[in-house]
């Protein structure tokens, strides 16, 4: 898939559809709070599944009771691209049933 970099307008735009996403200097970034430690880690492992069905990675940090997110494109010189948000959209799709917020 080719991808552009995202201009700062549509990346606003996009954000507003992803609510608790931001962009923390050039990379698209949320953190998530859990229950518990083994749930934030199951949170993890799910998404290491999405991001290789998606061929996408972000950096994800495990904490105690919180995983952070962090991604952009590496292949665009780390701009925000379409297969940023496509990842967030996904994480957010499985967030709830995961008890992440
Ligand atoms: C070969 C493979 O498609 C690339 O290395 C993928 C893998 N995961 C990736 N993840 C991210 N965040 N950016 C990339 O450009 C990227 N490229």
């Amino acid at each position: 898939m080719a991808v552009e970099p995202l201009a700062q307008q549509e990346i606003e735009s996009r954000l507003t559809e992803v609510p608790g996403w931001s962009l923390d200097g050039d990379r698209l970034a949320r953190g998530y709070r859990l229950d518990s430690h083994f749930a934030a880690a199951a949170f993890v492992v799910h998404i290491a599944r999405i991001q290789d069905e998606l061929d996408h990675h972000a950096d994800v940090t495990l904490g105690y009771h919180t995983v952070t997110l962090t991604v952009n494109t590496h292949s665009v010189g780390g701009a925000v691209t379409a297969l940023d948000f496509e990842l967030a959209h996904r994480v957010e799709d499985i967030a709830p049933g995961h008890g992440a917020h």
